[in-house]
C-alpha cells in the first residue's frame, strides 16, 4: 500500500476541483457565448463536425436494412413526411416497395419531396395537405388517402412542433401551438384512422416518434416534453386496447439527429452541439437513415409480435445524462491512481 501524504491529497482535490470548474465554465447556461464565432459555426453547420475520435467504433451504416420488397403492396401514411426524419422514413419505406402518403401543412414542400422520392424509387408517393391540429382537416385528409390508396397498413405519427423557451416567457398560445400539434395531432390522426380501420376489419402498425425527454421531462421545452409524454401514454394504452383489432403501437424516442427543423429551433446558434455530443457515449449525432431503418423494422411484418414497445435510440445519451458518477469519465489514469490510493488507505468509517 502506498501511503498518501496530505500534499498528494491536496493535489488530487485541486486537480478534481479544476476539472469540475472547467466543466462548469464550459457547460454553464447562465452566460453563454453567442459571439460571432458561434454564429459562424451555425451558418456553416454542414461543414462542421464535433464527432469524437471514439465515434469511429460506431460508424453509421446508412444502407437499407430490410430485404428488398419488404413493403410490396403496403400503404404507409407518414405525418411530417416532407422534411427531416419523416422524409428519411418515407424514402426507406418507398425504396422497400411501399406506396406512401405524406401529410403536413406545406403542400409545396410535400410535393417536392414526393416527386424526388418517387423518381428515385419508382414507387408512388402522394402529397396531401393536412394540419393535424384540426380534426376536420384530418378527416378530409383520410378521405383523400382512401381515394388514392385505400386505408394504410402503416401509420407513422412524426409531425411535431418545438422551440426552446424559458417557461416564464411562454404564452398560452405558445403552449397550445406545441401541444396541439404533438399530442392532439397524434390523437386526431390515430383516432380517425383507427376507427376506420376497425370498421373495415383491417390490421395496421402505428408508430409514434417521441423523444428521450418524454420520460424524464426537460426544462426549456416544457410543452414538447408534456405533449410527447402524453403521446407515449396514448400509444401504450392503445397497444393494450386495440390489439384485438389487429393494431400494434410502438414508440421510438430519438436522441439528437441533425435536421433543419429541430436544430434551428433547439440550438439556433450552434452553441450547445459540442457539449451535447460530448455526453453521447457513441460520440456522434444519429443519422436520419439509422432512424429510418429502425422505423421500417418496427412497422414491418418482421416486428409483428412487437407492440407497446418504447425504443430509446440515442447513442446512449439518456443513460449518460442520468448516472450520477458518469462525469468521472473525465478523470485521467494518473488521477485514478491517486484516488485509488486514497480510498485504499482509508481504514474504518
Ligand atoms: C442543451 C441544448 C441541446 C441542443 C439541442 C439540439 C438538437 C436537438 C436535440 C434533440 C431534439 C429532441 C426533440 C425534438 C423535438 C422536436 O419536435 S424537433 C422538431 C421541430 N420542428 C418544428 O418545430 C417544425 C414546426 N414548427 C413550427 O411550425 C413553428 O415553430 C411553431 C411550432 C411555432 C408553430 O408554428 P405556427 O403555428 O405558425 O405558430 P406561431 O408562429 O403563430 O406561434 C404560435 C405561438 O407560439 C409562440 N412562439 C413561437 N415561437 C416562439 C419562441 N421561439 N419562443 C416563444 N414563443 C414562441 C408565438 O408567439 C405564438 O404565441 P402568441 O400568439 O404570440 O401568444
Ligand atoms: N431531429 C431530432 O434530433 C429529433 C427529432 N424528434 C422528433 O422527430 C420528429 C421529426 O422531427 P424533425 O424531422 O427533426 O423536424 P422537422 O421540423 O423536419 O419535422 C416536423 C414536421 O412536422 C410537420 N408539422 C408541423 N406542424 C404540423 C401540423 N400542424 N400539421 C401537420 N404537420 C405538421 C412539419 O411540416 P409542415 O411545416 O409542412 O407542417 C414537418 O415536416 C418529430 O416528432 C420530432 O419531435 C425527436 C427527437 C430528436
Amino acid at each position: 500500500m502506498v501511503p498518501v501524504s496530505v500534499g498528494q491529497a491536496g493535489n488530487v482535490s485541486g486537480l478534481l476541483l479544476s476539472l469540475i470548474l472547467s466543466e462548469q465554465v464550459q457547460n454553464r447556461t447562465d452566460s453563454v457565448d453567442f459571439g460571432p464565432s458561434q454564429l459562424w459555426c451555425h451558418r456553416f453547420a454542414g461543414l462542421r463536425s464535433y464527432a469524437t475520435p471514439h465515434s469511429q467504433f460506431f460508424a453509421p451504416s446508412e444502407g437499407i436494412m430490410l430485404p428488398a420488397g419488404s413493403y410490396n403492396n403496403k400503404v404507409a401514411f407518414i405525418t411530417g413526411g416532407g422534411t427531416g426524419l419523416g422524409r428519411a422514413m418515407t424514402g426507406v419505406l418507398s425504396q422497400l416497395g411501399a406506396q406512401c402518403v405524406i401529410a403536413s401543412r406545406k403542400l409545396e414542400v410535400l410535393q417536392q419531396t414526393a416527386t424526388e422520392i418517387s423518381s428515385q424509387t419508382g414507387n408512388k408517393v402522394h402529397a396531401v395537405q393536412c394540419d393535424v391540429r384540426d380534426p376536420q382537416a384530418v378527416s378530409r385528409c383520410v378521405d383523400q388517402m382512401v381515394e388514392l390508396t385505400g386505408l394504410p397498413d402503416v401509420i407513422i405519427n412524426n409531425a411535431a412542433g418545438n422551440f426552446i423557451c424559458p417557461s416564464e416567457r411562454l404564452s398560452a398560445n405558445g403552449w397550445k401551438s406545441i401541444t396541439d400539434i404533438v399530442l392532439n395531432g397524434t390523437a386526431f390522426v390515430t383516432l380517425e384512422l383507427g376507427k376506420r380501420l376497425i370498421q373495415n376489419q383491417k390490421g395496421a402498425s402505428f408508430l409514434a416518434i417521441t423523444t428521450i425527454y418524454a420520460e424524464s421531462g426537460s426544462g426549456f421545452v416544457v410543452p414538447s416534453a408534456s405533449a410527447k409524454a402524453g403521446v407515449e401514454a396514448l400509444y401504450k394504452s392503445l397497444a393494450a386496447e386495440w390489439g384485438r383489432y389487429g393494431h400494434r403501437f410502438n414508440i421510438i424516442q430519438p436522441g439528437p439527429i441533425r435536421t433543419k427543423g429541430a436544430f434551428s429551433r433547439l440550438d439556433p446558434t450552434g452553441t450547445f452541439e459540442k457539449s451535447m455530443i460530448g455526453r453521447i457515449p457513441t460520440g456522434r449525432l444519429g443519422k436520419p437513415a439509422e432512424l429510418a431503418n429502425l422505423a421500417a423494422y418496427l412497422s414491418s411484418d418482421y416486428a409483428s409480435w412487437m407492440s407497446g414497445a418504447v425504443i430509446r435510440f440515442d447513442g446512449g445519451e439518456y443513460v449518460s445524462m442520468a448516472g450520477e458518477f458518469n462525469e468521472l469519465r473525465k478523470v485521467t489514469d494518473d488521477q485514478w491512481k491517486m484516488l485509488e490510493t486514497m480510498i485504499r488507505s482509508t481504514k474504518g468509517s
